[in-house]
């Protein structure tokens, strides 16, 4: 059984310049413990999809499940202790006048966890900041450091899944590697499944076993990691986008 499957999904947003039709038709399928990527370029659909899931967008028409249960137009906590969100910016993604701590403690203590301060001992451990990290404010937090404080607030209810939303492009170069490289182990130590959007294919093909590419709300082509790799996407865009991020000229003549 699938952990998250999607049939037929299609969302729109109604805009007083009319009807924008964000997401088109689109199904797709990620196994427990896979690392699902959506690539494709700005516009086409991708964290609309991340946010079908987790119930951000009212309207939409189709069929989704995680873990073989039927998602309805609303989320209730039993889903948010499954399913968590990263979102791109963490600066945004955290309260400017709430330390770590509370951060930590107020989620661990709506998904009804005991034993608060060794958990948010753990959980920071589990995103690389020792305890000093526990009372700082996000001012005093680097851009790689809020972010995973952010990643800690997302594992705090123990989820099977994440969805990652872009979640080191908002970061300097110097430590997205750090934090794929976090994502990627906490994956296997965790056993979690991801779905992660990224408009870059070097980060999916570093973190995903499978990549979906989406054009103009559809899903144009999905392929394995290694298919990629060896340059054999079938779909037209799916080879520009391969070699446009290779920054590779094909030889027209
Ligand atoms: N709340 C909204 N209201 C109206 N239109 C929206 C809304 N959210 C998204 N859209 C539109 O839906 C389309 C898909 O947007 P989406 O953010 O999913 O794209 P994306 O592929 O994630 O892009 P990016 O890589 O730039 O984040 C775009 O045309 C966008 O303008």
């Amino acid at each position: 059984m699938s952990h998250i499957s999607i049939d037929n999904l299609s969302v729109w947003f109604d805009i007083n310049e009319g009807r924008v039709d964000a997401v088109k038709n689109v199904s797709l399928r990620v196994n427990q413990g896979e690392s699902f990527g959506l690539v494709g370029e700005s516009g086409s659909g991708k964290s609309t999809i991340l946010r079908a899931i987790v119930g951000l967008t009212p309207t939409w028409s189709g069929a989704m499940a995680v873990a073989g249960e039927e998602l309805g137009r609303k989320r209730n906590r039993a889903f948010y202790k499954k399913v968590q969100m990263v979102f791109q910016d963490p600066y945004a993604s955290l309260h400017p006048r709430q330390s770590v701590d509370q951060v930590l403690g107020e989620t661990l203590k709506l998904h009804g966890a005991g034993d608060v301060d060794e958990r948010i001992e753990k959980l920071l451990a589990d995103v690389g900041l020792g305890p000093a990290f526990r009372f700082r404010y996000p001012h005093q937090l680097s851009g790689g450091q809020r972010q995973r404080v952010a990643i800690a607030r997302a594992l705090a209810p123990e989820p099977e899944i994440l969805l990652l939303d872009e979640p080191t492009s908002a970061l300097d170069v110097s430590v997205q590697a750090e934090i794929l490289n976090l994502l990627s182990d906490l994956r296997h130590e965790h056993n979690l499944t991801y779905v992660m959007v990224s408009h870059d294919l070097a980060v999916v093909s570093h973190m995903c076993e499978k990549i979906a590419v989406m054009q103009l709300g559809e899903i144009v082509e999905v392929m394995t990691v290694e298919e990629m790799r060896e340059m054999k996407p079938k779909h037209p865009y799916s080879r520009h986008l391969l070699e446009s991020s290779l920054g590779y000229k094909r030889r027209t003549g």
